[in-house]
């Protein structure tokens, strides 16, 4: 890389409900240098004649070449960009968070994903400044959720109230208020955000429960009028 050259990449923080309720993040273990077999987020880079038209596609094209998977939902979270990141030289990194349906499995043994909690924590380590990307993209879905409905896309399109409560506190690191979480739903009813489907789920443990659809009227989530913690 000559002197003047600046890496520009983008990487992907793909999160995934589990069954026990706990976020997971999808880890791709790099083929080459720099840190060749260790886990990191997938992303690509964008420089010279890649064929993204934007970043946006770039960042859906790093999520289906490198781990074949398609996002539920993608936001652009932050660029960041320094001579010590990646040690090619200069570069900048912008930072997208992806939603993942339940079902989202790693196609192959060059991907996993691992408990979101514990890269947070520090506890696995990845390469570059991944763990910092990872912390930028949790606080954002953290602070989203205190007032709209993005949690909802780390379901599948049909859910009970018991599993969208799973997604908000999964989410938000807290515990959230039956009664208030089924307000909120109740107001995207109204909206056309969700629909009854007349039809229930039957658990292996209790009582059959109401089966709702998600149907966004946008590609963004809805707003609520009022905090979902207050
Ligand atoms: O996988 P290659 O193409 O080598 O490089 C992409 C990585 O280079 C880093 O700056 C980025 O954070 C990105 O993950």
């Amino acid at each position: 890389m000559s002197a003047v050259e600046v890496l520009a990449g983008v990487d992907i923080v793909a999160l995934r409900l589990s069954e026990e309720g706990t976020l997971q993040v999808l880890l791709l273990r790099r083929q080459r240098e720099p840190y060749a077999g260790q886990w990191a987020l997938p992303g690509v880079l964008v420089n010279g004649r890649c064929a993204d038209a934007s970043l946006d596609a770039a960042a859906a094209r790093a999520l289906a070449d490198k781990a074949r998977l398609q996002p539920q939902y993608l936001e652009q979270v932050a660029t960041v960009g320094n001579g010590l990141r990646d040690p090619r030289g200069w570069s900048l990194s912008t930072c997208y968070l992806a939603l993942l349906a339940p079902d989202a499995e790693p196609q192959d043994e060059s991907l996993r994903f691992v408990d979101l909690s514990r890269v947070t924590a520090g506890q696995q380590a990845l390469p570059f400044d991944h763990t910092q990307l990872v912390r930028l993209a949790a606080e954002r879905l953290r602070g989203k959720s205190v007032y709209s409905s993005l949690p909802l896309y780390l379901l599948a399109p049909r859910f009970t109230v018991t599993e969208a409560l799973t997604a908000f506190q999964a989410c938000l690191g807290e515990p959230v208020q039956h009664t208030t979480l089924r307000g909120r739903l109740e107001r995207m009813k109204a909206q056309g955000w969700i629909s009854d489907t007349g039809e229930k789920n039957y658990p292996k443990m209790g009582r059959p429960q109401n089966l709702l659809e998600h149907r966004p009227q946008e590609s963004e989530a809805f707003i609520f009028d009022r905090s979902l913690l207050a």
